[in-house]
């Protein structure tokens, strides 16, 4: 499975504020550069910190995408992914409309009476992980129902765990001309973080995008 992980921070790296509240950090040309990736991809995942935050609703905003895709055999819309360990996902998150099939990542210890809500509601579960979701179990599940092409929205969280699992291939970045600020802001990689071993990246490219830059990574 090809991983890409997209995302926008600011110039000191923080992809919200600390209120975790969505800011727009891109502006109009990144963001269809952000629906061409989602276009190109079988899958869009993020974790349930960024479903809680921003309600995103992780779908094709240009028709001709949707059109193309439909000219290749594809659905309308990449299916939607949220690793959400414990299945804290709201059932009228905007995810879980019928645009598009929603995959949710869970644990073990997920509450079963969670699971039947979301069911109900039209996820479809899939089981990885004891406690917290095994990201190499679930994309192998993912890769059962075919997705091959799966790209990574965020958030700071998730994306720390797939560059310490080593499951990122191509991270295109794209920094806007702002500050955030606040030691409790997210940044692209939250977690643990690293102490050692520091994921080196190798730069393939840089352009300038709106008002910003941006980096695009191999992994
Ligand atoms: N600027 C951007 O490009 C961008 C993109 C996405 C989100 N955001 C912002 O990021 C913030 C949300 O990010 P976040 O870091 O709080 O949440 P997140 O979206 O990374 O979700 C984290 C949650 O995912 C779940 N999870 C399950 N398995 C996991 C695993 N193996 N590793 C890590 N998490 C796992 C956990 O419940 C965890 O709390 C919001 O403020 C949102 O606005 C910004
Ligand atoms: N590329 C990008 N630039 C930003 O400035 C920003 N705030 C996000 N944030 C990612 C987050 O997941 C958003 O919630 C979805 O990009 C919204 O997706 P929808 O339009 O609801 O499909 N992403």
């Amino acid at each position: 499975m090809h991983v890409h992980v997209n995302a926008a921070t600011s110039v000191d790296g923080k992809l919200s504020s600390r209120r975790r509240e969505q800011v727009m950090i891109s502006g109009d040309d990144d963001f269809e550069r952000v629906d061409r990736i989602r276009a190109a991809s079988d899958a869009v995942l993020v974790g349930v910190g960024t479903v809680l935050a921003d309600d995103p609703h992780l779908t094709l905003d240009a028709e001709e995408l949707v059109a193309e895709r439909a000219e290749n055999g594809d659905s309308a819309h990449p299916a939607r992914v949220v690793a959400d360990s414990r299945a804290r996902t709201p059932t009228d998150a905007r995810i879980l409309d019928d645009a598009a099939t929603t995959y949710l990542l869970i644990s073990e210890d997920a509450p079963e009476a969670r699971r039947r809500e979301l069911e109900a509601a039209g996820a479809t579960l899939v089981v990885a992980g004891a406690e917290r979701v095994s990201f190499p179990a679930a994309f192998e599940a993912l890769e059962d129902v075919g997705v091959e092409r799966l790209m990574v929205e965020g958030g700071g969280e998730v994306i720390f765990s797939l560059f310490d699992d080593d499951l990122v291939d191509e991270l295109t970045l794209y920094v806007g001309s702002m500050v955030i600020g606040g030691r409790d802001a997210p940044t692209l990689a939250d977690g643990d973080g690293f102490v050692s071993d520091f994921p080196r990246l190798s730069l393939r490219d840089v352009e300038r995008v709106d008002d910003g830059v941006l980096l695009t990574y191999d992994c």
